[in-house]
């Protein structure tokens, strides 16, 4: 029986040409799979084409867009057994980059022709689906800044640029985190809370590998007490990523946990899936196995947790903790 899907194409994303990168997926993928097009519009987002389309019962959604767009649609088949396609044409690609998925037009439509599907762990950050991770404090702040135009003129680098331009607000706030068995307060200048990642999300690279598949989010808290202290943290994290080793320095923390409570004082910029939230505090929880996507395998690894060494920090068991899990 021939396969049917319904692509959401954003015609905005990225700085690619959009109808001929529409002919190139079109060209690829219709000698197998017919395929039912929408386009986003400024109105009409990628979300509610895609909950539209599992209302009408499609076999397969496929995304084409950066990273705002395939997050949006991913979030329509959560839990529905829908195999989900990504193609990436956006700016960070960070989607296809932390599930493993190429992000050039023609193997992510040859993944998707492939049909190979995996379950992968979703989570919610205050009951919005969240693929890829959270950030408080100073990637929310680096996100904002990293806007539509620059994004035009400057393509990746515009988040490098809104980050320097950043660090020269370097602020730090303090945090409180509950996990299901303690309650952590330490003083931070970035919390990340991640299901998944590419180690282009520094922040987020405390523990040696952020797995997908493993029924948890992996939480970094980034804590220097300075802008010197922030670049040098930085840069380990972009060491550590770079050669899937866990952090060692004193101003880094890391845990594991299925869900966490964030407070910060004073409240913080929240970004989820690379776009802007609202503020803490926020409540972010695992489900695992929660999307069912066309991509590669990845490897699993055991991770630990590491808090020593954090400023201000106290980290108080909590009487109801359940240990044995
Ligand atoms: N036809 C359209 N015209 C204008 N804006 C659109 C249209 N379709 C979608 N959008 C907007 O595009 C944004 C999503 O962009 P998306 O994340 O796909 O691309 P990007 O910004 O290039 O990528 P990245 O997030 O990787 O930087 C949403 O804010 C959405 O409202």
């Amino acid at each position: 029986m021939r396969r049917s899907a319904c692509l959401i194409f954003n015609p905005v994303a990225g700085q690619g040409d959009p109808e001929l990168e529409l002919g190139q997926i079109r060209a690829m993928l219709e000698p197998e799979i017919d395929l039912d097009i929408y386009y986003t519009t400024e109105e009409i987002d990628a979300d509610q084409l895609a909950y539209a389309a599992v209302e009408r019962g499609v076999d397969a959604i496929i995304a084409s867009g950066g990273d705002g767009t395939l997050s949006a649609a991913a979030a329509a088949v959560v839990g529905t057994d829908i195999p989900f396609g990504i193609i990436s044409r956006g700016t960070a690609n960070a989607f296809a980059a932390a599930l493993g998925i190429p992000d050039t037009i023609a193997v992510a439509c040859e993944t998707i022709l492939q049909g190979k599907t995996r379950k992968v762990d979703i989570g919610y950050c205050n009951d919005q689906p969240m693929v890829l991770l959270a950030g408080i404090g100073f990637e929310a702040e680096t996100v904002e800044r990293a806007d539509r135009s620059a994004k035009n003129r400057f393509g990746m680098l515009a988040y490098v640029l809104a980050g320097f331009q950043e660090l020269r607000n370097f602020q730090t706030f303090d945090v409180e985190i509950e996990t299901e068995d303690k309650i952590i307060k330490t003083t931070a200048a970035a919390v990340t809370v991640a299901n998944a990642a590419p180690p282009t999300s520094v922040l987020a690279q405390g523990p040696a590998g952020i797995f997908v598949d493993d029924g948890l989010l992996d939480l970094t808290i980034v804590a220097p007490v300075s802008k010197a202290g922030a670049i040098a943290a930085t840069f380990h994290l972009f060491q550590t990523a770079s050669t899937g080793t866990a952090v060692e320095r004193n101003d880094i923390g890391y845990l594991r946990g299925k869900q966490f409570k964030i407070t910060t004082d004073p409240p913080q910029k929240v970004v989820v899936d690379g776009e802007l939230v609202g503020t803490t505090p926020i409540e972010v929880r695992c489900v695992p196995a929660g999307l069912t996507i066309f991509v590669p395998t990845v490897e699993e690894e055991v991770l630990t947790e590491k808090l020593e060494g954090l400023p201000n920090l106290t980290v108080e068991l909590k009487e109801t903790a359940d240990n044995g899990e």
